[in-house]
């Protein structure tokens, strides 16, 4: 249908327009209240609808009124004054014909809101939108004898209207074939077309009579009654549709009558009696118990709810346009299924209205949970549940406003449809958000934790994991319930958290479980660490004391002297109390971080085996063949050198030097195949390695046996047997060393025996018997002469002083220095002489090649008896 300007108001765009009776009216755009002035033109002459009624009825403002409007049609012959009565009535401004022409004014079918004010101190139920509509004459010359028009507008008119004005002379009243008569046979046949599918409502009009040119001569009531009379003759003259036989005209019309005077004649009258009618129609609503009570209706408002036809005024303008284009097509009226149609095509609108606002408020949230979950970073967004809560309540809010009025069981479907939009939409962000949350929450109470225990580790250690654990955990449960809480969406079934709450707890508790194993493990470095240091200085302790050829450090338990043959026993005892006070420390620790058994039992087997990786490393290290040739060494020097007191022997040449030295060989060699094998002295097996490391726990993890090293004996899939693992030196090792110690013992030997024939060279005794008798007479002489006598009694005086004061060692100290100096004078003196000529020059580079390789000796062997790398102490790291 195309937009047409209405007929009446035909007009270029520039020029003012010329209306019909020749006066100017200012117009202006459609949008204007101005172009509507004479009311909006609904169907033209030409049987079009104009599509600017809703345009209309917005700049109106009727549009927002629901039921609150009310519709009243004027029928009545062409050219008998209908708008002139509408205009004086309602104040409307449709156009009327001049008195000269004389011709047809209103072409088809105009539309006015009333303009006349209620008047001060009207009843609160005045009437507010009342729209009237002035229908195009009927039986008019223009038209002809085409009736086709006459009941169109009548079925277009009975189906929106509340009342039917009928405009008719005074004097065509009782004339039965009179042209009224013509058009209200056609308006009872198309009521009872029109409300025939309609049974279960009862659709009543009010005909509202209006006598024009009423002199008053016969009495209104007479009048009336002959119309009544002269109606229901009419009414048994129309042929009824079955089961409607016996119906009355008063089932489906109210009556009312009402004279107004000559307009010309008496105008005064005509004034004041219109202005009586006007009130009565803005009055509003019939008050049924005062009708009742005078036992007629002629007075107060003309309207009652069951004249209503129940279209809201923002679906108006659609009903009217399809009713029109039912009726201008010949289709049978079926104004139910327009009612529903009109509720499905006003729901979806108004559903997609609402929509818009929910969409302004709800998009923008959309956008940033969907950008922060593309970028991976999910974000808690603050004011959603606000903002969720308010779109929600007030989409379906507006929604129930405006399409309540509508068809119910279309609006229940409706409002179901807007509801599963609105919650899809709303669900997916609720979920996104505690979806936020949760990992959000889950960061922060890792991150919190890490951070906490290492601030606790830089204050010494001294911090509860435990209790940091739970008091982040119930922080973290707290903060993601206050987020769940104010995000929930009030009257919405799937808005609540409690399985998203529990899968959160349940994720806590496993981040709780992996950080406590992170922590258990980091103690069990620690630990570790600590054991390694203990191990490596008492272990290296034992090994310095297999060198000294005596007992070690550690006692063994009965009391006895500790021998080389208990050297293993040593060991392991070392290696059990140190690995037990570990274990003490560990489990004291662990406690302390709400670990369960089964996890301090898998830490327990992990220190432990890492324990013995520790000794067994060490072991290692000091098995080292140049380590172990080395203490070897010093054991055979320490039994060859010294006595059983530990003091060092002087070799003389009647010593038993080759006794001696045999049986200290042959002792350090025992201690060979002792240190070959780990074997225990008291038991003489290996240590219970298998029992005492123990096999893995059913609870351990791949994870926690990672990095453990496999250990002979232990882990039988390794094919390593317990006697392998206990094999310090294999035999190969153990011959080749043998030899080499031997070559080493041999060489100590040889220089024994060489001081020892050294000692010979010594000043014999008879030789000091000799010197007194052959220096008799010098001596004699001494004593005798005074002066020398004298000199050596002085002497002995000043040697007793000195030795009463202490002052030897200081005197031999300074005479040392002193001789010390003049022997480097003297050297120093003689190199320069011997500078000076060529074959003193070839002795001095002589004497430096000795010399040179003299110290390279002595630095080797300083080298061997540099004692192996001690471990620092990690305890204080605890
Ligand atoms: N005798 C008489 N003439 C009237 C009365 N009211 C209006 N008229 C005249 O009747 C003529 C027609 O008036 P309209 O109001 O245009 O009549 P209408 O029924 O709207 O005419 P159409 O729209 O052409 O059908 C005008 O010349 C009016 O002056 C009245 O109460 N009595």
């Amino acid at each position: 249908m195309t937009e047409r300007r209405p007929s009446g108001l035909e007009r270029s765009p520039t020029a003012p327009s010329v209306l019909s009776n020749g006066h100017f009216a200012s117009v202006g755009a459609e949008g204007d209240a101005a172009f509507y002035e004479h009311g909006v033109q609904v169907i033209d002459g030409d049987k079009e609808f104009n599509p600017n009624l809703s345009k209309y009825l917005s700049l109106e403002n009727v549009t927002p009124a629901g039921f609150n409007y009310h519709l009243i049609s004027v029928f009545g012959s062409q050219s008998t004054g209908k708008s002139t009565l509408l205009n004086n009535l309602f104040g409307t401004d449709f156009t009327v014909m001049s008195d000269q022409e004389r011709r047809q004014t209103t072409k088809g079918i105009w539309l006015s809101k009333n303009k006349k004010q209620g008047e001060v101190g009207a009843p609160e139920r005045m009437a507010d939108n009342i729209l009237v509509m002035d229908v195009e004459g009927t039986d008019g010359r223009e038209r002809g004898e085409d009736q086709d028009f006459e009941r169109k507008s009548a079925l277009f008119a009975l189906a929106t209207s509340e009342v039917l004005i009928v405009n008719i002379w005074e004097h065509q009243v009782g004339l039965y074939q009179g042209a009224n008569m013509g058009l209200l046979k056609t308006v009872f046949e198309v009521n009872l077309q029109l409300f025939l599918k309609d049974k279960h409502t009862s659709h009543r009009s009010l005909l509202f009579f209006v006598v024009r040119d009423f002199v008053g001569t016969t009495p209104l009531k007479n009048l009336q009654k002959t119309l009544l009379e002269d109606l229901g003759r009419l009414w048994d003259t129309i042929s009824k549709p079955a089961g409607f036989e016996k119906a009355s005209i008063h089932d489906y019309f109210d009556f009312q009558f009402y004279g107004l005077p000559h307009k010309s004649y008496q105008p005064v009258q005509f004034v004041e009696e219109v202005q009586k009618l006007g009130t009565r129609f803005r009055d509003g609503h019939r008050d049924l118990k005062r009708d009742a009570l005078k036992g007629e209706f002629s007075e107060g408002g003309v309207f009652l709810p069951e004249y209503h036809r129940r279209i809201p005024a923002d679906g108006f303008s659609h009903y009217a346009e399809s009713i029109w284009d039912q009726i201008v097509n010949n289709k049978d009226l079926d104004l139910p299924t327009q009612q529903e149609l009109l509720a499905q095509f006003r729901c979806d609108e108004i559903l997609r209205e609402v929509m818009v606002g929910f969409d302004e408020v709800i998009i923008a949230f959309e956008d940033k949970q969907a950008e922060a979950v593309r970028l991976g970073a999910p974000e808690v967004l603050g004011g959603l549940g606000v903002a969720m809560r308010g779109a929600r309540s007030k989409c379906l809010k507006s929604f129930e406003t405006d399409a309540s009025r509508y068809h119910k069981g279309v609006y229940q479907r409706k409002t179901a449809e807007l509801q599963g939009k609105v919650d899809t939409r709303l669900k997916a962000l609720f979920l996104g958000q505690l979806s936020a949350a949760h990992k959000s929450g889950i960061r922060d109470f890792s991150d919190s934790v890490s951070a906490l225990v290492k601030d606790g580790q830089k204050k010494g250690g001294s911090y509860d994991f435990a209790e940091i654990v739970t008091a982040q955990a119930q922080a973290a449960t707290e903060k993601f319930e206050q987020v769940a809480r104010s995000t929930v969406v009030d009257g919405a079934s799937w808005s609540n958290y409690k399985q998203e709450l529990s899968l959160y707890q349940k994720e806590l508790a496993e981040v709780s479980a992996r950080l406590r194993r992170d922590e258990m493990r980091r103690l069990a470095t620690r630990v570790e660490r600590w054991v390694q240091s203990r191990l490596g200085e008492s272990v290296g302790i034992e090994f310095n004391a297999l060198g000294s050829g005596r007992a070690g450090a550690g006692a063994p338990e009965n009391g006895d002297k500790p021998t080389e043959k208990d050297f293993w026993d040593r060991i392991w005892n070392l290696f059990e109390d140190t690995v037990l006070d570990a274990e003490r420390r560990f489990t004291d620790r662990a406690s302390s971080f709400d670990a369960s058994l089964d996890e301090v039992d898998v830490g327990l087997w992990r220190l432990r085996r890492k324990s013995w990786g520790v000794l067994r490393a060490k072991i290692d290290e000091e098995m080292t063949e140049g380590n172990l040739l080395l203490k070897l060494r010093e054991n055979f020097e320490d039994k060859f050198r010294y006595d059983e007191d530990g003091v060092p022997r002087i070799w003389r040449p009647t010593d038993d030097i080759e006794g001696i030295y045999t049986r200290a060989r042959e002792s350090t060699l025992t201690v060979i195949p002792l240190l070959s094998r780990f074997r225990l002295d008291k038991t003489t097996a290996p240590p219970p390695l298998d029992r005492w490391v123990g096999h893995t726990p059913s609870t351990a993890t791949s994870a926690d046996e990672e990095d453990l090293a496999p250990i002979g004996g232990v882990d039988e899939d390794e094919g390593k047997s317990l006697e392998e693992e206990m094999t310090i030196l294999s035999d190969s090792k153990r011959q080749e060393l043998t030899v080499r110690f031997k070559k080493a013992a041999d060489g100590v030997y040889v220089e024994a025996k060489r001081s020892a024939i050294g000692g010979i060279t010594q000043v014999p005794l008879y030789f000091y018997g000799l010197l007194l008798a052959l220096g008799w007479n010098e001596i004699w002489a001494v004593l005798r002469n005074p002066a020398y006598f004298f000199l050596l009694f002085v002497l002995a005086i000043g040697a007793y002083i000195t030795y009463t004061l202490n002052l030897w060692g200081p005197m031999l100290k300074m005479t040392e220095a002193a001789s010390g100096q003049a022997l480097v004078e003297g050297k120093r003196r003689l190199r320069e002489f011997l500078e000076s000529s060529d074959t003193g020059r070839q002795a001095i580079a002589m004497s430096a090649g000795e010399g040179g390789s003299r110290r390279k000796e002595e630095y080797e062997m300083s080298d061997m008896q540099k004692s192996g790398p001690k471990a620092k102490d990690d305890l204080d790291d605890m």
